[in-house]
């Protein structure tokens, strides 16, 4: 019952009409399953009459009255199945919109970032269908069945002998509960099988993904189908096995209930032939054993499929809370034609005040360890970032940069310690404050966007809103703007190149769309944090800004690094060290600490400094490659 409350709770949030319609619909069913029996046996056992002495009107009457009834039935499918199909529509809408709001309401990213809830979403989200199709199966058949198979129980009683629905109704039990421990079996055989499971869509996945291009190069194919075939039999042997033992079962309760039909059946024709039962009565008791003899057993144990994906949904992304805090969203599922009108990303954004001032920042003793490891990343780590001044870090891979980076952000909170911005503790803002807090930051991280939209959108996003406001809006006339940006970001070129400027959509599978190479995306990742500090964001950070650049962009960015970072806080993180010599505050991480501190020639001056070492180390690199270069070209 609790389910059946679950689900239809579920549904009438997102589709009160549809769910009604379809409610009544099955109900009205139900009492035509009843019905039409007995206005078949009425027919037939009048028949003989009507031959006899001709059709009288209530013969005529009877015959119009069961026509209308098998009409209305059809009529009453065509309402149930489209409302079905209508809330349908809506429960998937739904819970792809609350998941989504789920995982990205949170300003953290430890939220998303936790190998528990990718491996809940990847083993759940595949069973969202579940709850649409429990849904469906209650609103339509399940509703229907209890009041068709009571209704035949008491017409067969009644026509034919009391104890005559008692037996079907029993094999009709039985068969629903070993079909419901059959379904339950199934999913606990495939709960136990994830992993295999999971390492197999991996598989499958490697040949066809971005690493397509590399498995094929090292002739990883073979290897790959072999992984994936050798996983989904791990995965699936188990569920076969199970499948087949609950199969003979199965059949062996079909032919009891078939039997146990036929023999009822016989009884009613042993009686009508021996003249104890009316033919009005043997014509209605035919078809009622026929409908309860089919009944379906299985439904109301998919019924139960729909809820473990139900409660975990309800878990995720609670549906008053989603309901309250998105009402913008909550309220398109159940009228589309508002959701086509307001895309998602035409939300107010919540951009930072022009006027705000650079923020000064400290991290004050600050360690970190991700919440799935015991190695602290960061130990008792202090840095100041100066108010509106340009400060560099480097270090050697796995330093703890970039992790620094989603402190500073507030995509996670110190262990220990605080970050503090303008004086005020970062773990003591609030969801609202961190998250505007996250608007005042301009970044670049390494895994930048590279977003399948219009250039024009990919750099406008920066703004926190898409251009015009609509991913799939009209091109606005914020040219001049977006001009002034591409030439301090240096991809004036680039634009111009591309066939439609600015609304040209960058992924070459969309019409008239075009892909850029790893540099030309980087570049475009700067130009949209650039547009960020236009809107009012205070910290810029540029996390490896160069790695994917050629010699000339490089120059062109360190050249104007300090321009661009005029007036605000910035954080400059680079391997190269050619890029972060210019920046006035050099720092070096180290095992989770600054290890030195000031600027590139304050550092050189260091004797056996790590600054000086790895400087001089990739300078003499660069050296003898130019040294080499020279010597063979004499
Ligand atoms: N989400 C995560 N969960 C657990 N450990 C992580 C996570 N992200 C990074 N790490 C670990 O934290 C350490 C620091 O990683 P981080 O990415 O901050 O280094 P980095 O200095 O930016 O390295 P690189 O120069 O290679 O980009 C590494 O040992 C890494 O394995």
């Amino acid at each position: 019952m609790a389910t059946v409350i679950a689900l239809v709770r579920n549904a009438f949030r997102v589709s009160p009409g549809a769910v009604l319609a379809s409610s009544v619909a099955s109900i009205v069913a139900a009492m035509l399953a009843v019905l039409v029996p007995i206005l078949v046996g009425r027919a037939v056992g009048g028949a003989p009459d009507a031959v006899r002495g001709g059709p009288h009107p209530g013969y005529l009457l009877l015959l119009a009255i069961l026509l209308v009834a098998l009409l209305a039935g059809n009529l009453i499918n065509l309402v149930g199945n489209s409302s079905a199909a209508l809330t349908e529509g809506r429960l998937e809408q739904d819970s792809d919109l609350r998941i989504g709001w789920a995982l990205s309401r949170h300003p953290e990213l430890s939220s998303v970032d936790h190998p528990d809830v990718a491996s809940r979403l990847q083993q759940i989200r595949p069973r969202l269908w579940e709850i649409r199709m429990a849904t469906r199966l209650l609103l339509g058949p399940a509703i229907s069945q209890l009041p068709a198979l009571i209704g035949s129980a008491i017409t067969l009683a009644v026509m034919l002998a009391w104890w005559a629905p008692l037996p079907l109704l029993a094999t009709y039990a039985v068969a629903a509960e070993v079909t419901r421990r059959s379904i339950l079996a199934q999913f606990d055989v495939f709960t136990g099988q994830t992993d295999a499971q999971k390492h197999a869509q991996y598989a499958f996945e490697q040949g066809m993904g971005k690493a397509a291009k590399e498995i094929r190069i090292f002739g990883l194919s073979d290897y790959l189908r072999r992984r994936a075939w050798d996983f989904s039999t791990t995965a699936y042997r188990p569920y076969w096995a199970m499948r087949r033992r609950k199969a003979r079962s199965l059949v062996a309760l079909s032919a009891v209930r078939v039997g146990v039909a036929v023999v009822v059946a016989a009884y009613a024709g042993w009686r009508a032939q021996s003249g104890t039962l009316s033919l009005t009565a043997f014509a209605t008791a035919l078809p009622v054993v026929l409908t309860m003899a089919n009944s379906d057993a299985w439904m109301f144990a998919q019924l139960q499929r729909g809820i473990s994906p139900l409660q975990w949904l309800n878990r995720l992304a609670p549906a008053d809370q989603f309901d309250r805090a998105a009402p913008e969203l909550s309220s398109a599922v159940s009228s589309r034609a508002r959701l086509a009108e307001r895309s998602p990303s035409a939300a107010e954004p919540a951009v930072a005040t022009p006027a705000e001032a650079a923020p000064q920042i400290v991290f004050d003793e600050v360690s970190f360890g991700y919440p799935t490891s015991n190695k602290m990343i960061l130990k008792d780590f202090s840095l100041e970032l100066p108010a509106g001044a340009a400060t560099a870090l480097v270090g050697v891979n796995g330093a703890g940069k970039s992790t620094l980076v989603k402190l500073l952000t507030g995509g996670y909170l110190p262990s220990r310690g605080r970050i503090l911005i303008d004086g005020q503790d970062l773990a003591g803002f609030d969801e609202q404050q961190r998250a505007a807090w996250q608007r005042r930051i301009a970044p670049i991280t390494q895994d930048f966007l590279r977003l399948p939209l219009r250039a024009g959108d990919n750099v406008e996003l920066g703004s926190g809103r898409a251009w015009s406001g609509r991913i799939d809006g009209p091109s606005p006339d914020i040219t001049a703007e977006l001009e002034q940006i591409a030439t301090r970001a240096g991809i004036d070129d680039l634009i111009a190149k591309l066939p439609d400027g600015w609304a040209t959509p960058l992924d070459k599978s969309l019409p008239g769309g075009r892909d850029l190479s790893g540099g030309e995306w980087q570049r475009i990742g700067l130009a949209r944090a650039l547009r960020a500090v236009d809107s009012g964001a205070r910290l810029l950070i540029l996390d490896e800004p160069a790695a994917a650049l050629d010699v000339e962009s490089e120059a062109r960015l360190v050249d104007s690094y300090l321009d661009i970072t005029r007036r605000l806080t910035s954080l400059i993180i680079s391997h190269r060290f050619s890029v972060v010599r210019p920046v006035p505050i050099i720092c070096v991480l180290e095992r989770g600490r600054i290890v030195e501190r000031g600027s590139h020639q304050e550092l050189m001056t260091i004797p056996g400094g790590r600054y000086r070492t790895l400087f001089t180390l990739q300078a003499s690199r660069y050296l003898a490659a130019v040294d080499q270069q020279e010597v063979s070209s004499r």
